[in-house]
């Protein structure tokens, strides 16, 4: 059984390629067309279902939903968008006996089966399929997309039609594919659910995982504050944000926060100020993660200090907000302490350019260049080092508000210092507990609210 927190997000190709090494290809699609059977049916209630098929082995597992249906003694018919073209569909579709209706004139059902393309889509859809099927997912009162809505791209979460119609639920396939955590596709898709196929997870097992909550181990009976994780942060022109951090990186579980640099004294009497003479004033070996951007400005003593964090390659840092747009992604390749960068997209593009691919993609292509890890932040937020990443899709869009990211940025540095897991599992930790965090305070909150939720997201673990 997969499980979908922590579970594996597979390409299109990587699935062929799972399917090949299990071996048996009608056994999947009979898995899988029954799975889809089972849960429509108990969706359904009665109610009469129309499930659509397209050509490929999309289609044949609608072929075999269908006959379960039927075989079950349920309300059902099927149309398709083109005669079965491969050897699966084909079999599965001798195997339903009933009528199969052309699409173009089709009367909708309450139950809409969106059979027509799964990972195998190639390119747009075009009109006569693209408006019957928006017309019948519509009229649906509900409407179950089999592994994907059939209009989505698999590995980019890109829509190949245009007013893609929503579904009620997707009933993922064997495993999810990016498609299932990326935006645009995944607001079309509903609930998305898992039909196990009994794909070993050896064979699953890519490099693309979904995060999970992390396992954050309470102080130790011994421990002090330097032992649970010191925070450095460097002050720039907005001190707020450096703040907004510090206070961040203690309600995560650091056990000492200290702002560097001309901080007024306002804000919680727990984070330390410290002058910032020079660069040397962080020469403290009890330092666990420096955190720069948040706030700093993007002038050259900005950049000056920057560049001697980086050089001086003394602590791990996490590089954020103004710092990621002085920041020489050609400096960091040769590091021994870990650095991780928390772009958005315009600081993303800022440091390494437009990029190919989905996000996923350009996270992964610039943890490669860098050695860094890099927590590419969105919609779907992607934390990727050289070898791997992990996705944490959908969350709550409220967090869409000034200092939000600094609040990010105090929580991974928290886990960093506190040597939570490598340097990509401190990242995964932190991003967990920040979207987490905006999960509790619901609507309408302030960076501040979300910093003070940090406490009890992490009291929750
Ligand atoms: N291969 C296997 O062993 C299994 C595959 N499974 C199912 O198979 C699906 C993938 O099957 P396929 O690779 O056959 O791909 P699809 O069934 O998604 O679609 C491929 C077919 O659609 C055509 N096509 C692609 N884009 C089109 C467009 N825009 N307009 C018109 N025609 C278009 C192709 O020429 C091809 O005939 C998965 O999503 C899943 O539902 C499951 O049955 C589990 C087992
Ligand atoms: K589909």
């Amino acid at each position: 059984m997969i499980a979908i927190e922590g579970g594996p997000v597979v390409t299109a190709a990587a699935m062929r390629a799972a399917e090949q090494a299990h071996g048996d290809l009608t056994g999947l699609m009979e898995r899988a067309g029954r799975g889809v059977g089972e849960a429509v049916r108990r969706l359904a209630a009665g109610a009469e279902v129309l499930v659509l098929c397209g050509p490929g082995n999309n289609g044949g597992d609608g072929y075999v939903a269908a006959t379960y249906l039927r075989d079950m003694g349920h309300r059902v018919r099927v149309a398709c968008t083109d005669v079965p073209r491969s050897d699966l569909a084909k079999a599965a579709a001798a195997r339903w006996t009933g009528p199969v209706e052309p699409l173009a004139d089709v009367r909708s059902a309450a139950i809409l089966v969106d059979a027509v393309f799964g990972t195998g889509l190639s390119r747009p859809l075009d009109a006569t399929i693209a408006d019957p099927l928006r017309r019948l997912v519509e009229a649906a009162s509900l409407a179950v997309a089999v592994d994907l809505p059939s209009g989505v791209a698999t590995d980019s979460g890109a829509l190949l039609v245009e007013d893609a119609p929503g579904y009620a639920l997707t009933l993922a396939l064997g495993a999810l594919k990016p498609a299932h955590v990326l935006q645009p596709a995944m607001r079309t898709m509903g609930a998305i659910r898992l039909v196990p196929l009994g794909l070993s997870a050896h064979d699953l097992s890519g490099a693309v995982a979904m995060i999970a909550p992390p396992r954050l181990a309470a102080p130790d009976p011994d421990s002090h504050k330097y032992s649970r994780g010191m925070v450095a942060i460097v002050v720039g022109q907005m001190a707020g944000a450096a703040r907004l951090s510090a206070e961040a990186a203690l309600r995560s579980g650091a056990g000492y926060a200290a702002l560097y640099g001309d901080a007024s004294e306002l804000g919680p009497a727990a984070i330390v100020h410290r002058p910032l003479a020079d660069m040397a004033s962080l020469d403290d070996p009890r330092i666990g993660a420096i955190v720069i951007g948040p706030g700093l400005g993007r002038d050259e003593a900005a950049r000056a200090r920057l560049a001697t964090l980086i050089a001086a390659d003394r602590h791990p840092l996490v590089v954020d907000g103004d710092a990621l747009h002085l920041l020489d992604p050609a400096t960091l390749p040769d590091r021994d302490c870990p650095v991780i960068l928390t772009p958005h997209a315009g600081e993303f593009k800022a440091v390494f350019g437009e990029g190919s691919g989905s996000v996923i993609d350009r996270a992964r292509d610039a943890a490669r260049a860098t050695g860094a890890v890099v927590v590419f932040k969105g919609a779907t937020t992607v934390i990727a080092n050289r070898h791997r990443a992990i996705v944490h899709p959908g969350g709550n869009s409220w967090l869409s508000t000034a200092g939000t990211g600094d609040v990010l940025t105090g929580a991974i540095a928290a886990m960093l210092a506190g040597e939570h897991g490598t340097p990509i599992e401190a990242a995964a930790a932190g991003v967990w507990l920040h979207a987490e965090a905006g999960r509790r305070c619901g609507t309408s909150f302030i960076a501040d609210d979300l910093a003070t939720a940090l406490t009890l997201t992490r009291a929750s673990l």
